[in-house]
């Protein structure tokens, strides 16, 4: 194998770019370098099948929540059961920094008990779709725009913020929509909303109704995207893209049915568009304690597969992956997870394993073996792979045997150096917990 590259500086390997090419006509509306996060693990995510919170958890989410930075935290309704409306009052009270809002209908009874909570703010939303109109509330729009008007004109009197959504936006009558938010606009917001309510809408979709939006509204966007085909994360941030300010999440991204937009999974992608801004703005390191949290009090596993805080999020496994990783991580890495206090892991007990990986292993062990030596012993190790499943004790074994038998009292061929970085390579699966059977 032959190293391609003169070692010229053009020919270094450039960091991504959210846009290589440069700004294009669209990019003074993005808000990817200027977004906000309102949680809503507390509202939409006590929508999710398993879901209890008792007070003392709810406020223990909360504030680890606010520690980890979130904008907004909002909060099931104080019309849906009495303890809801005490234990929004209680999370008022905490004094986070974080604001506090609540979710209601579009109706005065629920804003008059709203605004008594001592909220930030309240996010009221109705259903414009056909379906919704038909099947949920029955009323037209003249009715929605009616009691819209007197709902948002009653909360802003109380002196707090006032959002206006309109449910399932992505089936609704794009004329009725944007009436509706054009007349909630002229009263005075402090945001609107668009709700992919059932997960049907693309990422094209998202950002040709924003962008359209944009046009007849004065205030901030907030966006909430079901999860249901998968593209919770991706609207989400063509929704940034196209000029919307918020985005709405839940750890774990549990909710109705299969959820909404998970925080690591868009912390995962707005890093990598964004590093500054969100380095600076949020806790990274927390976000794995803080899907623990939530995991045990929904009872649910942390999927193998999470961006950031899966099992295997930064496990690398196949020879020629870990060559690379050992020489420069960003080979196969777009997120570093010591930025979300993660390790990188090899995982070299396998038939596809190649000798760079098992070379670094004989380092570790401070073992002296020759390049050539070593190529034997990872032909050893990948024969056994051929057998069964393998472990780092059996690997540590055939390369201990291994040397004992060629028995050589020579120096470490290639030891490393003092003053050389250690590897960057862990022993232990270092991440979350190993999902139950
Ligand atoms: C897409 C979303 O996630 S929206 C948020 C969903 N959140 C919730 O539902 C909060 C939890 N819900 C509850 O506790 C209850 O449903 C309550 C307290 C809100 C209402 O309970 P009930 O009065 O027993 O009514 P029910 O739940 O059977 O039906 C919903 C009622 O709200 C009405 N409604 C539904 N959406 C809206 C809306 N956006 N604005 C105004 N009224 C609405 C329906 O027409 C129906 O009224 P009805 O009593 O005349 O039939
Ligand atoms: O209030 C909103 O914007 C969203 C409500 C909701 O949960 C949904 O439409 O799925
Ligand atoms: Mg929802």
């Amino acid at each position: 194998m032959t190293n391609e590259g003169t070692g010229n500086a053009n020919d270094q390997p450039q960091p991504y770019q959210a846009n290589p090419y440069g700004p294009n006509p669209s990019d003074f509306l993005s808000n990817v370098n200027n977004f906000q996060l309102i949680d809503s693990t507390l509202r939409e995510g006590e929508q999710f099948a398993n879901s209890f919170f008792s007070t003392e958890k709810k406020i223990e989410i909360a504030k680890a929540l606010d520690d980890f930075g979130v904008d907004y935290i909002e909060l099931t309704s104080p019309v849906a059961s009495e303890q809801s409306r005490k234990d929004c009052e209680a999370i008022c009270k905490l004094g986070l920094k974080a604001k506090i809002l609540t979710h209601i209908r579009c109706h005065l009874d629920d804003a008059r008990v709203a605004v008594e909570t001592g909220v930030d703010g309240v996010d009221v939303v109705i259903g414009t779709s056909k379906f919704l109109r038909q099947y949920s509330h029955g009323k037209d729009m003249n009715y929605i725009a009616k009691s819209a008007i007197e709902v948002i004109e009653f909360v802003k009197s109380k002196g707090i913020e006032i959002r206006f959504s309109s449910e399932d936006s992505f089936r609704s009558d794009l004329v009725d929509l944007l009436n509706i938010y054009k007349t909630v606009s002229k009263i005075g917001v402090n945001r609107v909303g668009i709700a992919d309510t059932v997960g049907c809408a693309n990422p094209r979709q998202v950002y040709e109704l924003v962008r359209t939006l944009k046009t007849v509204v004065n205030c901030d966007i907030e966006c909430h995207f079901h999860n249901d085909t998968g593209c919770a994360i991706g609207n989400a941030y063509c929704a940034l893209e196209a000029g919307a300010r918020l985005i709405d999440v839940c750890v774990l991204g549990i909710g109705e049915r299969n959820g909404i937009v998970p925080l690591s999974g868009l912390m995962a992608r707005m890093i990598v568009a964004a590093p500054k801004y969100v380095k600076s703005k949020y806790k990274l390191h927390k976000i794995r304690d803080l899907e623990n949290l939530v995991a045990e009090a929904v009872e649910v596993n942390i999927p193998f597969n999470n961006p950031i805080t899966g099992f295997c999020a930064f496990t690398h496994k196949a020879g020629i992956h870990a060559k690379a990783i050992l020489a420069n991580p960003s080979t196969y890495e777009i997120l570093d997870p010591h930025d979300f206090g993660m390790k990188r892991y090899i995982h070299f007990a396998n038939r596809l394993t190649g000798w760079n990986a098992i070379k670094s292993r004989v380092d570790q062990l401070n073992l002296a073996l020759t390049d050539d030596q070593v190529k034997e012993v990872t032909t050893k190790i990948k024969n056994l792979g051929d057998v069964r499943p393998l472990n780092i004790d059996d690997v540590d074994s055939i390369i201990k045997d291994f040397h004992t038998t060629v028995n050589t009292p020579m120096m470490k061929a290639r030891r490393m150096s003092d003053s050389e970085e250690p590897l960057d390579i862990t022993t232990e699966q270092p991440n979350a917990k190993k999902a139950k059977k």
